[in-house]
C-alpha cells in the first residue's frame, strides 16, 4: 500500500478553496480534512499551493506512431504531466491513419503502457481520415476509441459527414469535428486581413470554418448526434453555436489558450511559431471567444498540443507545419492573462479545464476532487513568477509563441492514481 498526504493545501473542492490535507491510499482520495496523520504516509508539503483536479485536455496530438522525431507517447504525456495534464484526448492523426479497429486495439494498450497520464484514445470517422468510407464506428468503440474526429483535416462532403453522425448517434460516440472547407482556403497561411496584407501572405477567411459549421449544425440537428467542434476561431462560429444550442442542437465545443491569448496583429514578422489550424484571427474574433466561454456557448478549453521539429518550423510562415505546442503553458497563461486580470475567475478557469470537458464527454471519475474520487491531481504554485523556457519543457516540440514570457501559476506536483507523474526538481518516470 502507498500513502501520500498532501498538506495545507488550498484545495478546490465543490467550486470553493479551502485549506486543507488530502489522504490519499493507493490511487484513491482516503481523506479530505484537517491535520490528517498516517505513520506510513510519504508527505507532502503543498502550504499555499493551489491543488486542483487533474486538469483534462480533449485535443492533443502525439504524433506516434510515425512522426516520433515530434513526439512519442511518451513525451506527450510527460508534457501534459508537466502542464498539470491527467488525462489527455489523442487525435488519430498519425501514420499510419489507425482506422482499423486492431490498429486502435494496439494503440490504446500503447498508451496505457507508454503513457504517464491516461491517454483517451480518438479513432478516424474516415478510411485514411479521406473523403469517402467511414471507419467501423461500432468496432472503434469496441476497441477503446472514446470518440471519432478527423483532426487535422475538415470533412469535406456532406453525405460522409451525414453519414458519420448518424453512425456516431447510432454508436453514441461523440464526434470531435476540425471544421475547414479545403476549397475556401485559397492557400491561406495565416488569417485573412490587414496583417496579413502587411506580411504579403495569403489569409484563410473566416467562412473557412463557418461555411461547414452551418452545414455540420444542420446535420447534427438531423440526426441527433453529440457534435463537438474543435478548436473554435471566430465570431461567427459562437454565434452559429450559440443559437443551435438555443434550438436544442445537441453541440458542443472547444477554445485553445492561443485563440483566447493572441490575435493576428500580434504576428509581427515570418514566425511561424504563430503559425496554426484555425490561424490566430482579428481582435473582435479573440473578444467574442472570450465571451463566448464566460456566456457558457463555449464549453471548455483545449490546447491542440501540435509539436513539430525545430528544423520544419524554421521555414517560415509559407512552408512550416500549422500547429504549435500548448501542454505545458496552458494552464499558466491563462491563470496570469485571465485570472489574475479579473478577467475570469479561478472557479470558471478549473471548471473550463477540468470539470467540463470530462463533463461532455463523459469521462467517469475524473475533473473533480472528491471523497473516493480517482488520485488524478495537479498543484500549482500561485504566487511566484517564473519564466517560459524550453529548456523545462519535456514536449520534443518547442515551437511556442510564449518562450520568454513571465508567468504565475506553474506546476510543481501532477499525480496520475496517486502515482507522481511530474514534480518540478524533481526525476520524472
Ligand atoms: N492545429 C494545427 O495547426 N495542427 C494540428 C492539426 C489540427 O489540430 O488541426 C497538427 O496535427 O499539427
Ligand atoms: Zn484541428
Amino acid at each position: 500500500m502507498t500513502e501520500t498526504i498532501l498538506k495545507n493545501g488550498r484545495v478546490w473542492l465543490d467550486g470553493h478553496i479551502q485549506t486543507c490535507d488530502l489522504l490519499i491510499e493507493n490511487a484513491k482520495i482516503k481523506a479530505i480534512g484537517q491535520n490528517l496523520t498516517s505513520p506510513t504516509a510519504k508527505v507532502i508539503d503543498v502550504s499555499n499551493q493551489l491543488v486542483a483536479p487533474g486538469l483534462v485536455d480533449l485535443h492533443v496530438h502525439l504524433r506516434d506512431p510515425g512522426q516520433t522525431a515530434k513526439e512519442t507517447i511518451k513525451t506527450g504525456s510527460l508534457a501534459a504531466a508537466h502542464g498539470g495534464f491527467t488525462t489527455i484526448g489523442a487525435m488519430p492523426n498519425v501514420t499510419p491513419v489507425p482506422d482499423t479497429a486492431e490498429q486502435i486495439a494496439t494503440l490504446v494498450a500503447r498508451n496505457a503502457n507508454e503513457g504517464v497520464v491516461h491517454i483517451k484514445q480518438y479513432a478516424p470517422i474516415t478510411k485514411q481520415r479521406r473523403a469517402g468510407a467511414l471507419t467501423d464506428f461500432a468496432a472503434m468503440k469496441t476497441a477503446g476509441a472514446f470518440a471519432v474526429s478527423n483532426d487535422g483535416s475538415g470533412v469535406q462532403d456532406a453525405g460522409s459527414m451525414f453519414q458519420a453522425l448518424k453512425e456516431a448517434q447510432a454508436n453514441d460516440l461523440p464526434l470531435a469535428a476540425h471544421v475547414e472547407e479545403d476549397k475556401l482556403l485559397f492557400g491561406g497561411v495565416m488569417n485573412a486581413g490587414a496583417p496579413a496584407k502587411r506580411l504579403g501572405l495569403p489569409g484563410i477567411i473566416n467562412a473557412a470554418e463557418t461555411s461547414q459549421l452551418a452545414r455540420d449544425l444542420e446535420l447534427a440537428q438531423q440526426t441527433g448526434a453529440h457534435y463537438h467542434m474543435c478548436h473554435v476561431s471566430t465570431a461567427e462560429s459562437v454565434r452559429l453555436i450559440r443559437q443551435a444550442k438555443a434550438a436544442g442542437i445537441k453541440v458542443t465545443c472547444e477554445v485553445t489558450p492561443h485563440h483566447l491569448l493572441l490575435s493576428d496583429d500580434m504576428i509581427k514578422g515570418d514566425d511561424a511559431n504563430f503559425k496554426m489550424n484555425p490561424p490566430l484571427r482579428s481582435e473582435q474574433d479573440r473578444q467574442a471567444l472570450v465571451a463566448g466561454l464566460l456566456d457558457g456557448t463555449i464549453n471548455c478549453i483545449a490546447t491542440d498540443h501540435a509539436p513539430h521539429t525545430a528544423a520544419e518550423k524554421q521555414q517560415g510562415f509559407l512552408k512550416s507545419p500549422f500547429g504549435i505546442v500548448g501542454s505545458e503553458t496552458a494552464f499558466s497563461l491563462l491563470y496570469t492573462h485571465f485570472v489574475k486580470e479579473n478577467i475570469f475567475s479561478l472557479n470558471q478557469l478549473l471548471n473550463w479545464l477540468s470539470t467540463k470537458p470530462a463533463q461532455i464527454f463523459g469521462l467517469k471519475n475524473t475533473g473533480y476532487l472528491g471523497l473516493g474520487t480517482v488520485a488524478d491531481i495537479a498543484v500549482f504554485d500561485l504566487n511566484t513568477a517564473t519564466t517560459i523556457e524550453t529548456d523545462t519543457f519535456l514536449s520534443k516540440g518547442h515551437n511556442s509563441p510564449f518562450i520568454g514570457q513571465s508567468v504565475f501559476g506553474t506546476t510543481t506536483l501532477t499525480l496520475v492514481a496517486g502515482k507522481v507523474a511530474y514534480q518540478k526538481g524533481g526525476t520524472t518516470k
